[in-house]
């Protein structure tokens, strides 16, 4: 990519997140344009400039446009991003792939783990594709959409294995309200994203239960300490865990009723059904579907996430919530590390 020609990022789709960070890029003067699957949001976004499913009290930079046409979506593109439900990006990115050009890089916006793998995004983006992993990218942190749709500020950290690809896609995002940073943590990034959805849940649940602020700062801060034997075990850096992936997304996510992943665990906690929690969730609600496989590689890696293994249990329930609160407090003692 030339250094003077103004970058071309495509984004994968208009939802939440995918419109929040196709609105940062064309307010950052990046050429941007969201391939949407349904006509009606695209042809909200090119006239209306408006997307009515997901923020129809926003007006959306003019410049920012939108297709149905993957192939449109991606000429010429030099960033390809990509926000969906991790569980479906193995087989829609299958499908678009022919359109990704040799030089593009693609960046993950996606915190879930897949269910039938164990795999991260990354890990199949490389796989889908045949890229190599250095243009594969992860952009994470404490990014609640609404929040930076409305132009509160925000940070996160853009993490690849090429550091100019990070910083070409770190120069593609910054604006005035939204401040990213670059690592080489891809492995840390991402599955600090994808833990923190589920101690989220658990935090929802105590909140549900009435348990109170004590409860939550242990979920937080015991919940950060498996993220992180997790993520160390899987050969990231710890201070990537204390960082705006980490400790970062952990706090905004557990903290915000916006959060649609702490807003599950509330449902919970007050005595719904998961069936019930899932039919009153419209968005994607990454911890649901991710905390069995996380477990799973709690397990290869011989890793305790004592909170995930209680969080993933109730998800199957298989314990009621005053079980699960009593499994994680009869725990025998031991040293806090
Ligand atoms: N909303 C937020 O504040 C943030 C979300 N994320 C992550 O971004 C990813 C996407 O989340 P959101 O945009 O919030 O979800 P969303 O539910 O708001 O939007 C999902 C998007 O994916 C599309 N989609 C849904 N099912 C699909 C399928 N089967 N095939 C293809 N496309 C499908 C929808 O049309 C929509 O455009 C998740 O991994 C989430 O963890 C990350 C940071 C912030
Ligand atoms: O990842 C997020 C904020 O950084 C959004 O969290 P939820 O998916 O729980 O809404």
């Amino acid at each position: 990519m030339s250094q003077h020609r103004v970058a071309r990022a495509a984004v994968f789709s208009a939802g939440s997140w995918g419109t929040a960070i196709a609105k940062i890029l064309a307010d950052s003067g990046t050429d941007v344009i969201a391939h949407a699957r349904r006509d009606e949001i695209a042809d909200a976004i090119n006239t209306q400039h408006r997307n009515p499913s997901y923020f129809p009290d926003i007006e959306l930079p003019a410049a920012l446009t939108a297709t149905t046409d993957p192939a449109a979506a991606l000429d010429g593109a030099d960033f390809l991003v990509l926000s969906i439900p991790a569980q479906t990006l193995r087989t829609n990115l299958a499908a678009w792939a022919p359109h990704i050009g040799d030089g593009t890089v693609i960046v993950s916006l996606m915190k879930g783990i897949e269910q039938s793998s164990g795999q991260r995004a990354s890990q199949i983006i490389t796989d889908v594709t045949g890229v190599s992993a250095d243009r594969v990218a992860v952009l994470s942190g404490p990014n609640l959409a609404r929040e930076i749709m409305e132009g509160h500020p925000a940070a996160a950290t853009v993490a690849c294995l090429d550091e100019d690809a990070a910083h070409r896609f770190q120069k593609a995002c910054h604006t005035g309200y939204f401040r990213p940073y670059t690592s080489t943590d891809v492995t840390g990034c991402e599955l600090g994203g994808a833990v923190k959805n589920v101690i989220a849940l658990a935090v929802g649940i105590a909140t549900g239960m009435g348990l109170g602020n004590n409860a939550t700062a242990m979920l937080i801060t015991r919940g950060l300490a498996e993220t992180t034997r997790l993520a160390t075990a899987m050969g990231a850096h710890p201070a990537t865990l204390a960082g705006l992936s980490g400790l970062g997304d952990l706090v905004a996510t557990c903290s915000s009723p916006l959060s649609r992943n702490r807003t599950f665990g509330t449902h919970l906690g007050r005595g719904l059904s998961v069936e019930e929690a899932t039919a009153a969730t419209r968005q994607t609600t990454e911890g649901v579907k991710s905390a069995e496989a996380i477990l799973a590689l709690a397990h290869a890696h011989d890793v305790e996430m004592p909170i995930t293994e209680v969080i993933s249990a109730l998800l199957h329930e298989k314990v009621t919530l005053a079980q699960a609160a009593a499994a994680l407090m009869q725990r025998p003692p031991k040293p806090e590390r």
